[in-house]
């Protein structure tokens, strides 16, 4: 791997698959002006073919060694570095329609899919490479084993789009489980009928504390037997029983 020891903590499996790395800039498509950042570089298999395609790049990297990889290999006017954790970093500090794009590091992802999901007035769209399970839960409808909080809080902020299958053997080393690319489009502004985000977001997550147990049990101390009637919504249901926009009627009541 160019003398670099793939680091286990920063979740580094680097993609080394001509053909999916050629798919993922071809779904982006990026027009030379675009305002393209990407997560995680690593050794920069998505990098290079993005910085032919764009005048300017940025990157969101933590780990140092690759950092001073990368800085020897591109000249800065070109590439620009943001050394930090992407899971702290202010994607508005970069500006507006962003393009975001990465392999992401698996043990972080679902943090940093909720990290992102509040900057969608900052982006025009995000790729973005998961670990298929992730992906899985990410499209999940409801009924599904699979649909919980990060089902509808993606679903509530993106329209969500599954584009590549991809097989471990196409990262070095090798993950032990199968991955896929996703594309996440932000929704128009007036789509987003929450009138409280802070409150719709917390209501989902009290919901799904415990999957299993009953809407009444998830929800005691926030909305009533009362509530559950006024919004015609059983309280004997499970959270993966009801829609998005049920959790948005929900916590608009409880804005009222
Ligand atoms: C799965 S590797 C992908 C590397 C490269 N893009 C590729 O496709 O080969 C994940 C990358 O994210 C970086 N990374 C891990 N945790 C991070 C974090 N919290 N913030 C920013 N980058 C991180 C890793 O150092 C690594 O470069």
């Amino acid at each position: 791997m160019k003398g670099h020891v793939a680091r286990k903590r920063f979740g580094q499996n680097f993609l080394v698959d001509q053909g999916i790395i050629g798919a993922i800039v071809s779904a982006i498509n990026p027009a030379r002006t675009d305002s393209v950042v990407e997560i995680g570089p690593g050794l920069g298999a998505i990098t290079v073919p993005l910085l032919e395609r764009v005048d300017r790049l940025h990157v969101v990297e933590i780990d140092r060694d690759l950092i001073a990889r990368l800085k020897k290999q591109h000249p800065a006017e070109r590439l620009s570095i943001h050394e930090g954790d992407a899971l702290a970093f202010d994607f508005a500090s970069i500006g507006s329609d962003l393009r975001l794009v990465g392999n992401l590091p698996y043990n972080i992802s679902t943090p940093l899919l909720f990290h992102l999901a509040s900057y969608g007035r900052q982006v025009r769209d995000m790729h973005f490479m998961l670990q298929k399970e992730v992906v899985e839960r990410m499209v999940a409808e409801p009924g599904n084993a699979d649909y919980g909080r990060l089902s509808v809080m993606l679903q509530y902020s993106f329209w969500l789009e599954w584009l590549i299958d991809v097989p471990p053997e196409s990262f070095d080393p090798a993950p032990k489980v199968d991955s896929a690319v996703v594309r996440l489009i932000p929704k128009a502004p007036e789509l987003l009928n929450a009138r409280d985000p802070v409150r719709f977001s917390s209501l989902v997550q009290a919901a799904f504390a415990q999957r299993r147990k009953m809407l009444r049990n998830n929800l005691k101390g926030i909305l009533d037997d009362a509530g559950f009637a006024a919004l015609g919504i059983a309280p004997t249901l499970r959270p993966e029983d009801l829609e998005v926009g049920d959790y948005v009627r929900i916590a608009n009541y409880l804005s009222k």
